[in-house]
């Protein structure tokens, strides 16, 4: 019956799609209300193949940024030009994109449990765990859930692992990109850690101005280019490569700084 089709994961696609209905209704203010989303290159998300995508993106908060492509890339699939606007679009959403979480961060409560539903691929990260530095190895099963869904159908990743601007790229994301080789998109965000806690749940400040910009896929030698040279070009393409500090405002920095000052002593966060 076709209520109860599943996806690879064994989710209920018709339960998948009422979460998304009513998170993206819940959530749509949140850029196109109190806050004004400003969204480049939808055109590019038409061009992209149904399956075998994987979207790379600088990290702000935990939750508002993957929602926020939720609705962008779904208004955008139906014809919707750089804008949100007319939540009709979430009626049929896309219901094979998934993004690449932290194991701990989806089971942490009941709210994000049910997120998770939605599509998340928790992994454990090898280098960090509630905000400690630890050193694990890499979790089989997390790599071929990552496969999975990228078989299936997209994928969005954050391939610093991490909400903190400017650290470097995990090796991991390179080495998906050459094994797999799905089509990588970059994907730059702002002004959602100024508009959101660091949690991406509560709206801190209204009258923010948020962007998402979609970028043309990479050019990618998946056979012949190192693993260095794939996560250089995806620094570059997220804004995330140190080149980048030297433009940001005093201001800014200051901002950051002072967040992560606050971190050293609570690693909870805000
Ligand atoms: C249209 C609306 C549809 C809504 C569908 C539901 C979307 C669910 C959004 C959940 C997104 C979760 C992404 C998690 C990323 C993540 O795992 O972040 C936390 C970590 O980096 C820890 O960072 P840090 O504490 O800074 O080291």
């Amino acid at each position: 019956m076709s209520l109860f089709k599943k996806n690879p994961f064994g989710h209920i696609l018709f339960l998948k799609r009422w979460l998304i209905r009513i998170a993206g209704m819940i959530t749509h203010q949140r850029y196109k209300g109190f806050n004004t989303l400003e969204i480049e290159g939808s055109q590019v998300i038409r061009d992209l193949p149904d399956t075998n995508v994987l979207f790379v993106s600088n990290h702000q908060t935990y939750f508002a940024d993957v929602v926020a492509m939720f609705h962008v890339f779904n208004a955008s699939l139906s014809g919707r030009e750089d804008s949100i606007k007319n939540l009709g679009y979430l009626w049929n959403p896309k219901l094979n994109i998934y993004y690449v979480a932290a194991k701990e961060t989806m089971k942490k409560s009941l709210l994000t449990k049910i997120l998770a539903y939605a599509g998340s691929i928790s992994i454990e990260r090898t280098w960090r765990a509630e905000g400690k530095d630890v050193q694990r190895q890499v979790k089989f099963s997390d790599i071929s859930n990552i496969a999975k869904a990228l078989d299936d159908g997209w994928v969005i990743t954050f391939p610093q692992g991490t909400t903190t601007p400017w650290k470097p790229l995990r090796k991991g994301t390179a080495h998906i990109i050459k094994h797999y080789k799905p089509v990588v998109v970059p994907v730059v965000i702002d002004g959602f850690r100024r508009s959101f806690d660091k949690k991406g749940l509560r709206v801190k400040k209204k009258g923010i101005l948020q962007s998402m910009h979609i970028k043309e896929p990479l050019e990618i030698d998946y056979e012949n280019e190192s693993i260095e040279s794939i996560l250089e070009k995806l620094e570059y393409a997220i804004e995330q490569h140190p080149s980048f500090l030297k433009v940001i405002s005093q201001e800014e920095l200051a901002e950051y700084e002072a967040e992560h000052q606050k971190r050293k002593y609570s690693y909870r966060g805000d």
